[in-house]
């Protein structure tokens, strides 16, 4: 957890053990800008008792951006954002038999009146993940805000702009 000493403001969950190659992604930028988050195995399908307590708990607790990356059939991020109104990044889960179309479809078809903020497939998805909840939270943040001006600055400066042959 990045800033261990502070109340994570992120909630990290996925579905398995096996999502966490991707979804350290998401870490990987709010390490960067010091956002503080959690990260947890959740599942509606394998621990739909800890789902319930999980979002039951989640802003008392003060989190106050979910992402969630499941795969497959991948419900997780769905009914975390039915069962609590903080706002829920999916992150879709590239899956062996169809390389995340499955996952991507599941998260993204949500029925009208709960929204999920659904990302890319994989790596990238996972990263911006991370990146979209610290924007949420730089709303009411200015040094966060901040961070993120210098990061984005970053970014576009790293980019050559002559083709290396
Ligand atoms: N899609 C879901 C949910 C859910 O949506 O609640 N729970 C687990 N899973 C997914 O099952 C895949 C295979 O999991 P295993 O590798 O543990 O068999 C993972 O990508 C996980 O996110």
């Amino acid at each position: 957890m990045s800033s261990s000493q502070t109340t994570p403001k992120v909630s990290i969950i996925m579905g398995s053990q096996s999502d966490w190659n991707s979804m350290q992604h998401a870490t990987t930028v709010l390490d960067e800008l010091d956002v503080a988050y959690e990260t947890k195995i959740v599942s509606a399908h394998r621990t739909p008792n800890r789902l319930y307590q999980f979002c039951d708990e989640a802003a008392e607790r003060g989190i106050e951006v979910i992402i969630a990356g499941a795969g497959g059939s991948a419900h997780l991020a769905g009914m975390a954002a039915a069962m609590t109104w903080l706002p829920v990044i999916a992150v879709p889960m590239s899956s062996k038999q169809l390389k995340g179309m499955d996952s991507l479809l599941s998260m993204v078809q949500m029925p009208k009146g709960v929204a999920v903020a659904c990302q890319a497939i994989g790596d990238a998805g996972a990263f911006n993940g991370g990146l979209l909840a610290a924007q949420i939270l730089s709303l009411h943040n200015p040094s966060l805000r901040k961070a993120l001006q210098q990061w984005r600055a970053q970014q576009t400066a790293s980019v050559a702009e002559e083709v290396a042959s």
